[in-house]
């Protein structure tokens, strides 16, 4: 834990609010993985208020700087960040507290005293397929939301019709409330993700395409499909889940990583899945599919018959039913607003 003296370290006013403690994991972004160290770490807290403890994301911003990638500007992706937290209001995704800038940017979010799935997947026992279920499940709920602006708590005012899409699922960011094996989860880390703008591509094509780059007609097959990114990445995390490794490695040798990505070739080791349901490597395969044209959408994955399981739904309901009785009801958010403008809603379908 930090000394007295170590509080320091931190903003004013922050530690007017909260004591700083130990950190509780690192992470890169693509923004700043080329360069040697983490970009940002997460760090547990006490508010001096209630006494309760707290995650605190930091993110680093001179390595933000260094990386030199003025395109991507990380303000902007902070801002991004930042807006889609506070908007989001979900059982299944992370909220946050409060928001700070100073050297750094502080973003303090509930703790999960579960940590991170990361660790659950790493462990050599496998987990238990009805465990697997339980949180994918969760996961497919939390990624409909930012699909689809309603969530099962009723409809939410952020970006209407248009998503969220996360790009960086992974177990790192798949956050277990407890450490009992049966809880809930919940996604975090908005750092890769996009904000769909209205289909700009239609409007494009109102006018005459006579100016109109090649690449823009070419996107026309798959305009609409980047949401389809996140549905992948579940497929990976529940083929993690249920057998214990990851569908692509670099320990396979005949195919690049890269190769064994674009053309879907997963490593199935055969005694490592012997135990789990047909129905259950159905679902993966279907989600691990290529052309994102073809691949299950998180819809389609919830009617997915491995998950027409009534006593996990039930158990799902029960645990929000827990968090319901013992939540503080929502204050009004008095969090300070990010300071920037926030990007022109982007044009996602050029499958940017
Ligand atoms: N990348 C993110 O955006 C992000 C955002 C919020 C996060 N919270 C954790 C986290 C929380 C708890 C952990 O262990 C425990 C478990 C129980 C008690 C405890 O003190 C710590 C480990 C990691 N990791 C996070 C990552």
């Amino acid at each position: 834990d930090l000394m007295v003296d170590d509080q320091m370290m931190f903003p004013k006013e922050f530690r007017e609010k909260y004591i700083m403690s130990k950190t509780l994991g690192r992470f890169l972004t693509e923004l700043c993985s080329c360069f040697s160290g983490a970009c940002g770490e997460v760090k547990l807290a006490f508010e001096k208020s209630t006494c309760n403890k707290v995650a605190v994301k930091i993110i680093n911003k001179r390595k933000f700087v260094a990386s030199g990638l003025t395109d991507a500007n990380p303000a902007l992706n902070i801002n991004t960040e930042i807006e889609i937290l506070k908007k989001i209001d979900h059982p299944c995704l992370i909220k946050i507290k409060n928001f700070f800038e100073a050297e750094d940017y502080y973003i303090v979010l509930e703790l999960m005293e579960g940590g991170e799935l990361y660790d659950r997947v790493s462990r050599p026992i496998k987990m238990k397929e009805d465990t697997c279920k339980l949180y994918f499940y969760q996961m497919l709920l939390a990624v409909k939301v930012h699909n689809r602006s309603v969530t099962c708590w009723g409809a939410l005012n952020y970006l209407h019709d248009n998503g969220i899409i996360h790009r960086d699922l992974k177990p790192e960011n798949v956050l277990l409330s407890s450490s009992e094996e049966i809880c809930l989860i919940k996604i975090t880390d908005f750092g890769q993700s996009k904000i769909l703008g209205e289909a700009s591509l239609m409007k494009t094509l109102c006018g005459t395409p006579m100016y109109l780059a090649p690449e823009v007609l070419n996107s026309l097959g798959t305009a609409g499909y980047s949401r389809a990114v996140d549905c992948w990445s579940l497929g990976v995390i529940l083929f993690v889940c249920l057998c214990g490794y990851p569908p692509f490695n670099e320990q396979n040798t005949q195919l690049s990583l890269k190769d064994q990505i674009t053309h879907g070739k997963y490593t199935f080791i055969a005694k490592e899945w012997k135990h789990v349901s047909d129905m259950a490597l159905d679902l993966v395969k279907k989600l691990l599919v290529v052309d994102p044209s073809k691949r299950l959408t998180t819809e389609e994955a919830l009617e997915h018959p491995w998950l027409q399981d009534e006593d996990m739904k039930t158990t799902f309901q029960q645990l929000l039913a827990q968090t319901c009785t013992n939540m503080s009801p929502p204050e009004t958010s008095k969090m300070p607003t990010t300071t920037r403008k926030r990007l022109h809603e982007n044009e996602e379908e050029y499958g940017s």
